[in-house]
């Protein structure tokens, strides 16, 4: 684990001007990147000129890649911009730039033995844009010979996916393809391509520069110091958020740096996942080696597991799955239900708050009270079923009033409409917790219910962590009331979790550290 290997981190400038592309040289290096791409098709037409080569060359601080890609000018005419792109590649090449990209069909076009025999040391990647849903690995195997034919260095497969599962056939050609092989996928699901592709045998991995935010490319930064690919290699196991939206976790900023300081070769990223179990039936080999399970798949996810702990089993919903080593089938948990309410349990405990009913120190500070829970999701069921076993009254409101109803048939509670929550009063002591997903980023400045209905509460608590103190938090607190953030439920629902992925013990402060950091 610590050997490093010796990925190649490389990061696309795409800018109008000498000055600026200049200007983001910099920035990429400053940000971690070991290569720029410069892309020249990117710039006005003005600025396609030999001279302008030759200064983006002397002033480069890092190897770079001078590609011109035809379909990405926006200024040049077809013809002019075919005439540009060899100018271009041909003046690189002379001046012994690191890399020259062109398009597969440029390359077939242009004599490349010609090409081939002028250069020194450039290496020269051949690049083919792929865009018809999910290849089949045949399909790309194919695709990848005629590029290799043309005399290509290394090969380049720009991919437009629309599912994480379409990735699928794109890892297996990393593996075993002979020539040195970049995959890129863009758009939102594209971004375990880059994250995994050390694993599986990538030539380059692209990041984005701050600011600049590309769909399917982690951010520089991040793979500097969050995923430090260096650190992947092609024992280390997978494990992800199946979620969506995934975005928001934090528990890339948590897993990753916890793996390392370990000593476990691991990898945790951000898995956006619609189709659950089309994902599991498509990632079924070891390499994927656990998952987090968030919204909103908890429930549908028991489906996929070929077996559920009891608690899980009861509850109805998982929120963390572990391939068993031994025979690769998956395990189904859920660390919710304790983290959640132990978490409450504790701030009353602190509190020193003597419960209504509570009859001697050795029951819960919950028993005896009523729970109203906002949500009826799989969070919710872990709260429900929670709460239930340590003796509160439970009471549920959600949206679809049906769900609602059935959960709360199933924890001897009661439902109501949802529409009565703002107008609920219930008795002292009460608690309010809100499982739905009202209040996360980007909506942080709603609320599920009004401050003035708050002030009816004993304690609230949010699931929600992101941000730390939403906006329901920050009005309980305004009108008194105690809180609990959802930051409290995330750390412990972690340490059961990563307990769970590794076989071994979770480093508390570290992990709480990691995590408090971040808000
Ligand atoms: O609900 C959550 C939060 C989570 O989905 C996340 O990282 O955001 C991870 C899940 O394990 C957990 O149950």
């Amino acid at each position: 684990m610590d050997v490093k290997n010796d990925v190649v981190v490389c990061t696309p400038l795409e800018f109008e001007s000498l000055e600026e592309m200049v200007a983001s040289m910099e920035k990429a290096k400053a940000e971690g990147a070991d290569v720029v791409e410069l892309c020249m098709a990117s710039m006005a037409a003005p600025y396609l000129s030999h001279q302008v080569v030759d200064q983006l060359l002397e002033r480069k601080t890092l190897p770079a890649i001078v590609s011109f890609r035809l379909k990405s000018s926006r200024t040049l005419s077809k013809g002019g911009c075919y005439d540009t792109c060899l100018k271009v590649l041909k003046r690189a090449l002379e001046l012994d730039v690191e890399f020259v990209e062109m398009d597969y069909e440029v390359a077939c076009e242009v004599n490349m033995a010609e090409y081939l025999h002028n250069r020194s040391n450039t290496r020269i990647i051949v690049s083919n844009y792929v865009n018809d849903g999910r290849p089949s690995v045949e399909k790309l195997v194919d695709i990848i010979a005629c590029m290799q034919a043309t005399g290509a260095d290394v090969i380049k497969l720009d991919l437009c996916v629309d599912y994480i599962t379409d990735l699928a056939p794109i890892f297996t050609v990393l593996t075993h393809c002979q020539v040195p092989l970049i995959a890129m996928a863009v758009g939102n699901s594209g971004l375990i391509s880059q994250l995994l592709g050390p694993k599986f045998g990538g030539f380059l991995v692209y990041g984005s520069l701050g600011g600049k935010p590309v769909p399917g490319l982690p951010s520089l930064v991040s793979l500097r110091q969050v995923y430090k690919l260096e650190y992947t290699n092609v024992d280390t196991k997978v494990f992800g958020l199946v979620s969506n939206p995934v975005a928001h976790s934090k528990g890339p900023i948590l897993y990753n740096p916890t793996f390392r300081h370990m000593g476990y070769n691991g990898i945790y990223v951000p898995m956006l996942v619609d189709d659950i179990e089309e994902f599991f039936e498509t990632y079924s080999g070891s390499d994927f080696a656990g998952f987090s399970v968030g919204i909103p798949h908890k429930e549908a996810a028991i489906r996929c597991c070929d077996e559920v702990h009891p608690i899980a089993k009861s509850i109805g919903a998982v929120n963390t799955i572990v391939r068993r080593p031994m025979d690769g089938k998956l395990i189904g948990y859920n660390t919710d239900c304790e983290a959640a309410i132990s978490a409450i349990e504790d701030a009353l405990t602190d509190r020193k708050v003597s419960s209504k009913g509570v009859p001697n120190s050795t029951s819960s500070l919950i028993s005896g009270r009523t729970f109203v829970l906002i949500g009826a999701g799989g969070a919710g069921r872990a709260l429900a079923f929670g709460a239930k076993y340590k003796g509160a009254r439970i009471v549920i409101f959600n949206r679809d009033y049906k769900r609602a109803k059935a959960l709360a048939d199933e924890v001897s509670g009661e439902a109501l409409l949802y529409e009565a929550l703002e107008m609920f009063r219930p008795e002292t002591g009460a608690i309010l917790a809100n499982a739905s997903a009202i209040g996360m980023e980007p909506n942080s400045h709603q609320s599920p219910v009004s401050k003035e209905a708050l002030r009816a509460y004993d304690l609230v608590f949010d699931v929600v962590y992101t941000p730390r103190n939403t906006q329901l938090l920050k009005e309980a607190a305004e009108v008194g009331v105690t809180t609990v953030s959802g930051v409290e439920m995330f750390v412990r629902q972690a340490l059961g979790q990563f307990r769970l992925f590794t076989g071994g013990s979770a480093p508390e402060d570290l992990m709480r550290k990691l995590v408090m950091e971040q808000f």
